[in-house]
């Protein structure tokens, strides 16, 4: 299947500076994905480049299996068919809500507009407010109303840059879903760009982690926690420590923490040292007899989970997380046990 979108080997920067190099992804109709990285990293550089408002330094954009941009062409953003959301792309105030919804339908007849703007706002749950103007609404609505906008058009695509940013947590999370319900009705594809690990686990088919001038890995949210490609994707998105081992057979490393018995060959060879990659969630203190032993240092109780600080004899700092309400106190001794289903290692 023609993909709807295609990043073939882009580098895209200001003036001849790479800020995002030799990227590559695809996204096909209907998907939506997130890009997250660290500030600074270029996801709306990158974005900018898939909208059209900044040409590239090297690779080609395909839309639909057309170029749409390459070194030297950029097809103008209007002829894209990409809808946007951009922080730096906010409602013109002197508009009311009706009018800024209605501003990309303008080869459309006055009946067509109000239709689609009515149809938009019952699609935002913002029925009633079109004769409002910006400053008269909530960061939340605003942002609906934005969204709103960039849907009128009816595009195949849409960019969103951190379009939930200046809302709390709770509308954050709500908003967030309610915009991936929308678009899988609609069946329109996204990118959406995002600081926050959650709201993209929840949102997106596709997750690429941008970080240190390129995409390090592009694939499901799954994929991604349970098969990064290196130690920087594991440790974006989800908490972790690198640990080094010594591999004792197939299926069994030691470590700090002690010997790891795993289901089933995850891939080692008896002799060789690797990397292997331990969340908290993965790390269960006991009071049952076992190789290791650490001091409880902290504990932070969370709701549904309890985060133990853990000291190890080396002197080393490590976490733990239980769902459970297991309560051990600050300075008692406990066992350590690693659950070895899906091991994260890497190799040297
Ligand atoms: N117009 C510009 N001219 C020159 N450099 C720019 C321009 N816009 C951004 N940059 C630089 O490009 C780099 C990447 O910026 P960009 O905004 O793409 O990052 P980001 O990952 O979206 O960051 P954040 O998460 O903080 O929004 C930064 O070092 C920034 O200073």
């Amino acid at each position: 299947m023609t993909p709807l979108l295609e990043l073939r080997s882009i580098s895209c920067g200001y003036e001849n500076t790479v800020i995002a190099g030799q990227l590559n992804m695809q996204l096909q109709a209907g998907e939506i994905a997130c890009l997250l990285g660290p500030s600074g990293c270029g996801k709306t550089t990158v974005l900018r480049a898939v909208a059209g408002f900044n040409s590239l330094l090297s690779g080609t954009i395909v839309q639909n299996g057309k170029e749409i941009s390459s070194v030297g062409f950029t097809l103008p953003p209007e002829q894209r068919g990409i809808g946007v959301v951009f922080q730096d792309y906010a409602l013109f105030p002197h508009l009311n809500v009706f009018d800024n919804i209605a501003f990309g339908l303008h080869r459309r007849s006055a009946a067509e507009k109000k239709l689609s703007v009515a149809e938009m706002l019952k699609l935002v749950e913002l029925p009633d407010i079109s004769n409002r103007y910006p400053h008269e609404l909530s960061g939340g609505q605003q942002q609906r109303v934005a969204l709103a906008r960039a849907l009128a058009p009816k595009p195949k695509l849409l960019l969103m840059d951190e379009p939930f940013s200046n809302l709390d947590t709770d509308l954050r999370k709500q908003l967030a879903l309610e915009v991936r319900s929308i678009l899988k009705d609609q069946g329109i594809a996204a990118i959406m760009v995002t600081h926050d690990q959650q709201e993209a686990f929840a949102i997106s088919d596709k997750l690429g982690i941008l970080a240190r001038g390129t995409l390090q890995q592009w694939g499901t949210p799954t994929e991604l926690y349970y098969q990064p490609v290196n130690p920087l994707v594991a440790g974006f998105v989800g908490k972790g420590e690198l640990f080094d081992a010594e591999c004792l057979s197939e299926t069994a490393v030691v470590t700090e923490l002690g010997t790891i018995e795993f289901a089933e060959p995850f891939g080692g060879v008896t002799g060789k040292q690797l990397s292997l990659f331990i969340r908290p969630a993965d790390i269960r203190p006991s009071t049952e007899k076992g190789n290791v032993m650490a001091t409880i240092e902290q504990k932070e109780f969370l709701g549904s989970s309890v985060v133990y600080q853990l000291m190890l004899p080396s002197g080393r700092r490590i976490e733990s997380e239980i769902f459970e309400p297991l309560m051990f106190e600050v300075g008692s001794q406990v066992s350590l046990h690693v659950s070895a289903h899906r091991p994260i290692a890497f190799s040297g």
